[in-house]
């Protein structure tokens, strides 16, 4: 089943990016003189197979699970916190809640693998198990359920694609996923503990040695095979991870564009890469994160975020900013005047000629 998805993700059509990029450069504007905008406005176009792709209907969809790792005293805060700002997060009281207000977008919270129990009428309630374990004793989780996270993530866009959204925010909370996110990173590139760990939602300087020991000796121990994204994800990965890896794999096979958040939500997108380079085209990177690991990631997946504002939240953040910046390029593509049709506004011109 993920194998078969995986395997008919398509290229987004080449022929609509070129046709939708002559569109933008005959606009009636200094060619190239809207920047990124035009290469946003004509990856979407190429991704929707149309040089006049409609409005976009946004939602965010937020992984929420628990990891045993934090047992080694490397996370930001205790466990329950997860739970907590699951809870906040159905009430719209968090961070990712005010963004997405602003910008008219929806938030979906997934238990994908919280410890606790969680009861809310708006809680999607996807748990593969409560949390993964110490991945510094034993792996995080079985393959089995690695592979049931993906799915899972795939089903969550492919519900909300069926719904009318076409595009698609990821988003985490997970106390102590920075840490799993690091590993995932450093599994798949073999990058260095000084380039993959940081601090992730703030710990001390002695923490974050501990931190980089830690992550640095389960990957010794459970020798996690690089070419293969589903054995990384079991052996060091987190619930939340996997559900977003599905998150990015889903969004390319029903060829809609999917916003990455930060660090954790990179991570992610760097797994649904390695499963099938053409997720790729599918990519809108949201920001900057401040966790250092991020600018090694987007060097690794060639792509440059379209924010600098220093945030690290996480929970999926970035991604209403970068609605915003989608929404504003497509209207560029789909109302802007031609040099042409500006032209015909010559006829108001008055003659003040002596
Ligand atoms: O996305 C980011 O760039 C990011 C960077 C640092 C921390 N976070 C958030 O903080 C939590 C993980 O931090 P930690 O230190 O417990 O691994 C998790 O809930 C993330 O949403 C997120
Ligand atoms: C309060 C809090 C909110 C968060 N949101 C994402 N990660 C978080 C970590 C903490 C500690």
């Amino acid at each position: 089943m993920l194998q078969t998805i995986i395997q008919t993700i398509e290229s987004p059509s080449a022929a609509i990016r070129t046709a939708a990029q002559a569109r933008i450069d005959s606009l009636a504007k200094p060619l190239g003189s809207l920047g990124r905008l035009e290469s946003i406005a004509a990856q979407v176009a190429a991704i929707s197979g149309t040089i006049t792709p409609e409005a976009r209907r946004k939602c965010t969809i937020v992984m929420a699970a628990d990891h045993g790792i934090v047992d080694e005293g490397i996370a930001c805060a205790p466990q329950e916190v997860t739970a907590i700002q699951t809870i906040n997060m159905l009430k719209n009281l968090t961070g990712i809640c005010a963004l997405s207000s602003s910008s008219g977008a929806r938030v979906y919270v997934v238990d994908i693998g919280i410890k606790a129990q969680i009861s809310h009428p708006d809680l999607i309630e996807r748990k593969i198990r409560p949390g993964t374990a110490n991945f510094a004793q034993e792996a995080a989780m079985e393959r089995h359920e690695a592979e049931q996270a993906v799915l899972t993530g795939i089903q969550m866009v492919q519900e909300r694609v069926n719904k009318g959204y076409n595009l698609i925010g990821t988003g985490e909370m997970g106390i102590g996923n920075t840490s799993c996110s690091s590993a995932i990173f450093m599994a798949l590139t073999g990058a260095s503990a000084d380039e993959a760990v940081g601090k992730g939602g703030g710990i001390t300087d002695e923490a974050l040695a501990l931190k980089k020991q830690v992550i640095a000796a389960a990957l010794a121990r459970h020798q996690p095979d690089s070419r293969d994204p589903l054995d990384v994800l079991a052996k060091v990965g987190g619930l939340d991870v996997a559900g977003m890896v599905g998150c990015f794999l889903g969004a390319a096979h029903s060829k809609v564009p999917v916003v990455i958040d930060g660090f954790i939500s990179a991570a992610a997108a760097l797994v649904a890469c390695r499963f099938n380079p053409l997720v790729r085209e599918y990519l809108i990177p949201s920001h900057r994160s401040a966790e250092p690991g991020f600018t090694h990631i987007m060097q690794e997946l060639k792509l440059e975020p379209l924010l600098h504002l220093d945030m690290r939240l996480g929970e999926g953040t970035g991604c209403p900013l970068a609605f915003g910046i989608v929404d504003a390029a497509l209207s560029m593509l789909n109302t802007m005047a031609t040099f042409d049709e500006a032209m015909i506004n010559r006829d108001y011109l008055v003659d003040i000629r002596p």
